[in-house]
């Protein structure tokens, strides 16, 4: 008998090509994914660029696509008036959710992006430029928890990755003191950010303390996101070669078909 886990899949997998709408349906268990550390989500990150000759560009467009679509399938427009707000920090993180919300525009959705601090990568120059060309909107200053929670139907938390090293150092501070209030759903990428990447929120400040309604990892759920207790975990970035997944103890799900994330 096969184990109870390839069955699913398989049967998931049969349903998928019978009706595309099953996409939802499609789900794994994050503990059967696995959870990586933060020296092992930065090493993977170093192997896909040194051994298996990606481009940073190339993996932050498809984890941006990634999240842009999980966003928009999840989390359908309301009203033509729609705006979500998308806060992005200095590294990938952020490089990701500028990504999102240039494809999220695509998909006829309003992202305006709210970036306390320039990152001065070339990279992320660039991607700045290209939504600055396509008119999305970038604040510097993050509007009033009210203004949010009234103006907005979402807010991406794209401020830190697995990069992210406690303590917090301004202006981050005042910026999750802030999203704590925040009343529409937040949806964080990779880990919520100001929370320890191993460790989770336990260490963190209750008023700065995130508690996303969805998570969104990529390649793997990062050892923190076990404290996750919000309404979808979503696992993105099915592109990781599995020789490099199998190496870090990755087992990442076979999703039926072509889609690109999976609920875990
Ligand atoms: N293989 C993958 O899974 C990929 C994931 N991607 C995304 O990239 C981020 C990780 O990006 P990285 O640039 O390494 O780091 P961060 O975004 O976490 O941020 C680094 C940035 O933050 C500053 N910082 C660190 N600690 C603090 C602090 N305590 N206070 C204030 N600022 C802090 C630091 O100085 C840097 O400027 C990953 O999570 C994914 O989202 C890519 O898409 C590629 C593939
Ligand atoms: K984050």
């Amino acid at each position: 008998m096969l184990p109870l886990r390839i069955t699913r899949f398989k049967f998931c997998s049969l349903l998928a090509r019978l009706n595309p709408l099953h996409r939802f349906m499609a789900t794994a268990k994050s503990t059967d994914v696995g959870f990586l550390g933060q020296q092992d989500s930065i090493a993977i990150d170093q192997e896909l660029v040194n051994t298996y000759k990606f481009t940073v560009e190339q993996l932050m467009e498809v984890a941006g696509l990634n999240v842009a679509d999980i966003v928009a399938d999840i989390y359908p427009k309301q009203h033509e008036s729609d705006k979500v707000l998308i806060c992005v920090g200095p590294g990938h993180n952020g490089g990701d959710g500028l990504i999102a919300a240039r494809h999220l525009l695509s998909f006829g959705v309003n992202p305006v992006i709210f970036c306390p601090k320039r990152a001065k990568s070339i990279v992320l120059e660039r991607l700045i430029e290209q939504v600055e060309a396509v008119s999305i909107p970038i604040l510097d200053t993050l509007p009033s928890t009210d203004t949010i929670s009234k103006e907005y139907s979402l807010v991406l938390d794209c401020l830190f990755g697995f990069s992210y090293k406690p303590p917090i150092r301004k202006p981050f501070d005042d910026v999750l003191r802030s999203l704590v209030n925040v009343k529409v759903p937040l949806i964080s990428l990779d880990i919520p950010s100001g929370w320890d990447v191993e460790q989770g929120p336990g260490d963190v400040a209750e008023d700065m303390r995130l508690q996303p309604e969805t998570l969104i990892s990529l390649t793997a759920p990062k050892l923190g996101s076990k404290h996750f207790k919000g309404k979808h975990h979503f696992l993105g970035l099915r592109m990781v070669p599995p020789q490099l997944l199998k190496k870090f103890g990755v087992n990442f799900p076979l999703i039926p078909g072509t889609k690109q994330y999976i609920e875990i």
